[in-house]
């Protein structure tokens, strides 16, 4: 996935035409939005389509898929047939299920992004412990693309090492978090950036100065 400026907008609004004066202003200088719950619970699926066709963007479905793997299958499979050109799958639940995930996008041509440990403190517990195992799982797969947390450097960088220099990582927590944009790149090919955007008075000179840091 080419990401332009290495930053993905996590578009984390309820309303379309907040949403679509955001995109007015952040496009010229991104081509990869990341949509979750918010914003898909708030419009519906079809915005996924409605904005790829709208703006032009390859969009990332962030629904931490995280069921048994029969059901993995259908939330992928349906999530990319609305339009999503990747989707966020968490690892903790384990080979069965990231595989039936992973299967379904490749019937797709698509690829999902393998969740390995979280960006917010309550992932110190029960995520980071597993982390680096979720990490090999992917290598062990095949699995090329993830997440990683940009709040936490010194674990980005241990699941860059494991997962290699050719994986493609994009990670979240920069801004409001506390991640830095200049140090998640080190380990990161992109990353995610949400509140301190579209909470922006001025998303584009926040981006223009994001990406000449
Ligand atoms: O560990 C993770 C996984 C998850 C994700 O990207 O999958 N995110 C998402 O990244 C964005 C950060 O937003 P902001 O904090 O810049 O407003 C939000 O959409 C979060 O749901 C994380 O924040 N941490």
């Amino acid at each position: 996935m080419k990401v332009k400026n290495q930053i993905i907008l996590a578009l984390d609004v309820e309303d379309k035409d907040e949403a679509y004066k955001i995109l007015d202003q952040t496009t010229p200088y991104l081509n990869t939005i990341k949509i979750g719950y918010p914003i898909t619970l708030a419009l519906g699926p079809q915005i996924i389509q409605q904005i790829k066709d709208d703006y032009n963007v390859q969009i990332i479905a962030d629904f931490k898929v995280a069921d048994i793997d029969a059901t993995n299958e259908k939330i992928v499979n349906t999530t990319l047939n609305w339009g999503a050109d990747s989707i966020i799958v968490h690892g903790f639940t384990g080979d069965d299920s990231v595989l039936a995930a992973k299967n379904m996008a490749e019937k797709n041509n698509k690829e999902i992004f393998l969740l390995t440990e979280m960006s917010h403190p309550g992932a110190d517990r029960f995520l980071k412990p597993v982390a680096e195992e979720i990490a090999q799982m992917g290598v062990d797969m095949g699995i090329k693309n993830y997440v990683a947390p940009a709040t936490k450097t010194d674990r980005l960088a241990k699941i860059r090492e494991i997962v290699g220099d050719e994986a493609f990582i994009i990670s979240p927590g920069v801004g409001v978090q506390g991640g830095k944009i200049q140090d998640t790149l080190k380990y990161a090919d992109a990353a995610i950036i949400g509140r301190s955007i579209y909470n922006s008075d001025n998303p584009q000179q926040t981006l223009e100065d994001l990406i000449n840091m």
